[in-house]
């Protein structure tokens, strides 16, 4: 089973405009709405790959109420903590030059009492053969230790958790050894302190340093430059595969999905691996956060190339 949390969930809203006018009148060309939010993302994807999976976090308001209809549509399993205020909207500007502005709310405030029913819910969950997926930044009122506190609570009851956050949330969390971690490279080179990685290499070994640690696997997605898989001892680079390119917000999130599916399936090591590559690079030929569809994922697996790095 898998269990998805989204901290901060979100009705994504994609815009395309010709370009980007800064402090003038934008007419949008094109709009489109997804339910959103980096776990419900991950939970759209082992969907679509034909998998049970439950939906948790915190929604609220009528964007809150869409995103649930939204989930029950697809046959996902939703179970989020109710919030007084009103789930946010992230809107993904595009332009016609390939550049995409980002503009994330900050979502509303959680409270104590609130933080606590989740907590309850995920342990409630937690136990053998279950995978929770913790991903994406915390809402106001969370502590940056929430994502160290949920694995420590999920671990004692015999649960694993796939990671993917950053800033101090990561720091924190990547302490009680999480299963599998799923840090962008530019996560990753702020968790290490350094500005970015000039190589596949120095971003396996940066990687390296946690799974010496005690984390399981680590995989850093690398954009358009592909990923690198770290896994008893390989350290491997696959370039993404080349696909046409539509919206490349949310690939982060499909490869997490694609990972946990093939986590939770005791897929072997290049399995998991194809399945990763083909899956993120589905999602980046799909409008707005949309997962690929399974056939499009089969149809790339085969074009994922690896190559061991030394
Ligand atoms: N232009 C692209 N073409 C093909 N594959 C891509 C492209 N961009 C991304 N990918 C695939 O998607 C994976 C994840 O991308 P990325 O590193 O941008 O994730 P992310 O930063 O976590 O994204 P997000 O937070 O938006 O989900 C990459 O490792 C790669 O396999
Ligand atoms: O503000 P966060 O939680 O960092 O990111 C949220 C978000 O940008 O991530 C997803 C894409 O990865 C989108 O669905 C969503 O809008």
């Amino acid at each position: 089973m898998i269990i998805t949390v989204t901290m901060n969930p979100a009705a994504d809203k994609t815009v395309e405009i010709e370009s980007l006018k800064r402090g003038g009148l934008n007419r949008i060309r094109k709009a489109e709405w997804d339910a959103g939010g980096k776990g419900i993302n991950v939970s759209k994807t082992i969907s679509e790959l034909g998998m049970e999976t439950t939906a948790t976090g915190f929604l609220g308001g009528n964007t809150g109420r869409e995103i649930e209809k939204y989930l029950r549509e697809k046959g996902i399993r939703s179970d989020f903590v109710a919030v007084d205020g009103e789930t946010r909207t992230n809107t993904k500007v595009f332009e016609d030059n390939g550049m995409v502005t980002e503009l994330n709310e900050p979502g509303p405030y959680i409270t104590a009492a609130q933080e606590e029913e989740l907590l309850k819910k995920l342990e409630g969950y937690a136990g053998e053969g279950v995978l929770f997926v913790l991903s994406g930044s915390l809402p106001m009122g969370i502590n940056t230790d929430i994502y160290a506190r949920i694995i420590e609570m999920v671990h004692k009851k015999g649960a694993e958790v796939l990671l993917d956050a950053d800033g101090e949330a990561f720091r924190k969390a990547v302490q009680y050894r999480p299963e599998i971690i799923k840090p962008n490279k530019e996560e990753l080179a702020q968790y290490a302190g350094v500005p970015e990685f000039s190589s596949a290499i120095e971003t396996a070994k940066a990687a390296e340093a946690l799974t010496d640690a005690g984390v399981g696997m680590a995989v850093v997605s690398m954009g358009a430059e592909g990923a690198v898989f770290l896994e008893k001892g390989n350290r491997i680079f696959c370039p993404a595969i080349p696909v046409k390119a539509c919206s490349t917000v949310g690939a982060g999130d499909a490869m997490a999905g694609a990972l946990a599916y093939a986590w939770e399936n005791g897929m072997g090591m290049e399995d998991k691996i194809r399945l990763c590559m083909a899956v993120s690079a589905g999602a980046v030929t799909t409008q707005g956060t949309k997962p690929p569809s399974k056939e499009l994922a089969e149809a790339l697996k085969s074009r994922a190339v690896f190559t061991f790095l030394g």
